[in-house]
């Protein structure tokens, strides 16, 4: 059985970059999570654009899980305001908790971090460790730049079609949460095969 994911992980900038277009994007991205009754997990963070995801969901009601390793609870700001925060003890444990409870997973324009974090899920889902949807916002041409990477590594013989095209690409929120569907029987996955 499928359907829209019901907790959604939203990977993004700890800055907020410097067009107000990715405030808008992510302001909107959490009344879209709020309006749909989808909770959101995140970074746990105050800044940036997380901040701005996390405050957006709180004012309209919904429900946010924020994780955080203890050792950046000052240098992120620790949101204090979340529904529930859960303060880990290392990055490794922090992606395990955000991974384990998204049923889908939604990228906004970020720094390193983020393309980590991004990478990081991609990865795993090309080695069959999950089968939950990936979806990338575009923002300003921040996702164009992500796929022409993905594309030159699927070029030159370093990576197949087939994974370049788990990272989907969409130009809006509204398409990211049409193409957050979760199959109920996924592949199940223990986090110490991670
Ligand atoms: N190496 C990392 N692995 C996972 N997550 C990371 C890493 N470095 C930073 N992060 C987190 O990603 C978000 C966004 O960071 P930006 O660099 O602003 O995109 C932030 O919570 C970092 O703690």
């Amino acid at each position: 059985m499928s359907a829209i994911a019901r907790t959604i992980a939203v990977f993004c900038g700890s800055r907020l970059g410097n067009d107000p277009v990715y405030q808008q994007v992510a302001e909107h991205a959490g009344k879209v999570l709020a309006r749909e009754g989808i909770r959101l997990v995140y970074g746990g963070g105050a800044n940036g654009l997380m901040g701005v995801v996390a405050d957006s969901v709180i004012r309209a009601g919904g429900d946010v899980t924020g994780v955080i390793p203890e050792f950046l609870s000052e240098r992120e700001k620790m949101h204090e305001c979340v529904s529930e925060l859960i303060v880990t003890t290392s990055m490794h444990e922090r992606k395990q908790i955000m991974f384990t409870r998204a049923e889908a997973f939604w990228i906004l324009p970020g720094g390193f971090g983020t393309f980590d974090e991004m990478m990081e899920i991609l990865t795993w889902r090309q080695l069959d460790r999950h089968d939950k949807p990936i979806i990338l916002v575009n923002t300003d041409g921040w996702g164009e730049a992500v796929m022409a990477m993905l594309k030159t590594a699927v070029r030159q013989g370093f990576a197949s079609e087939q994974a370049c095209a788990l990272l989907q690409v969409v130009p809006d929120v509204e398409t990211a949460l049409a193409c957050s569907v979760w199959r109920e029987q996924g592949i199940p996955v223990s986090v110490d095969t991670l």
